[in-house]
């Protein structure tokens, strides 16, 4: 069985939520209209990395865009996931979530490694809670930016046999070979699908590199958007993952008695 992946990748307007929905709404339209089944936003879709604004611009998980990610949701029988600025009494997350075909709210995952380049820990709590969800039959992983740089974390998604990874990211260009590089390396050693959707454009702190890409279990590039606004769409066939664990074993073979 085959899904329709739809990666949104976009320019985000600086701390304007109401500019950043509406921008997304055509966006979102397109995806679907080209068989997207899952669609993917970037990271603090709608307020980009305007944290000193955030007392002011980050929602409750009731909030305006949550609302309207369920309603588009269902209206076109998709799943949307994208991160969002959470204010939870007064505490910030960076806070990726997905809604189903029905509207219902299928993750809820805090941002766990705060990137002190972009000072997200002066300005952020970070998560504690893993990032797995079941994705129609398919228990898969959503993790946001900085997070891939760490194979421990990811891996602990993957031990529960995790078929595939989502990425949301604000990844600067000046690194952008490690963001494709990494997240090749987090799809062979886990062998699982990678599906990342990266920003472009800039903010008055950094210019961003694109490059969104779907990756599959044997590390092949599936499809890569450039460095301009694309809805990159590809299919993925999430049942090929048994296969490759089958062939090469990885997860019977580790040694986690000589790893602490
Ligand atoms: O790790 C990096 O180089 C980029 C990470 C980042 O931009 C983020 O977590 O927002």
């Amino acid at each position: 069985m085959t899904t329709t992946i739809a990666i949104i990748q976009m320019d985000i307007v600086y701390g304007d939520p109401k500019a950043n929905r509406e921008q997304v709404i055509p966006r979102i339209e397109e995806a679907a209209y080209n068989g997207g089944e899952i669609i993917l936003l970037p990271e603090l879709w709608t307020t980009g990395y305007n944290l000193s604004r955030f007392d002011e611009i980050a929602e409750t998980l009731n909030g305006p865009t949550h609302e309207m990610m369920a309603e588009l949701a269902q209206k076109h029988g998709v799943t949307i996931a994208g991160s969002i600025a959470e204010n939870d009494n007064g505490e910030f997350y960076n806070t990726l979530v997905a809604y189903n075909k029905k509207g219902e709210r299928l993750l809820n995952y805090r941002k766990a490694h705060l990137f002190r380049l972009m000072e997200e820990e002066k300005f952020l709590q970070s998560g504690h809670q893993k990032g797995n969800f079941i994705l129609d039959d398919s228990l898969v992983a959503g993790v946001i930016c900085y997070d891939i740089r760490f194979p421990e974390w990811i891996r602990t998604h993957m031990l529960n046999g995790a078929r595939g990874l989502f990425v949301v990211a604000e990844w600067p260009k000046p690194r952008v070979e490690h963001w494709r590089n990494l997240l090749i390396s987090r799809a062979i050693e886990n062998q699982c699908f990678v599906i990342a959707c990266n920003r472009i454009g800039s903010d008055p702190n950094n210019e961003f590199g694109g490059h969104s890409i779907v990756i599959d279990p044997w590390g092949n590039i599936v499809a890569e958007a450039g460095d301009d606004a694309e809805v990159l769409i590809c299919d993925v066939e999430f049942s090929r993952v048994e296969a490759i664990r089958e062939q090469i074993p990885i997860f019977q073979d580790r040694r986690p008695d000589l790893y602490e």
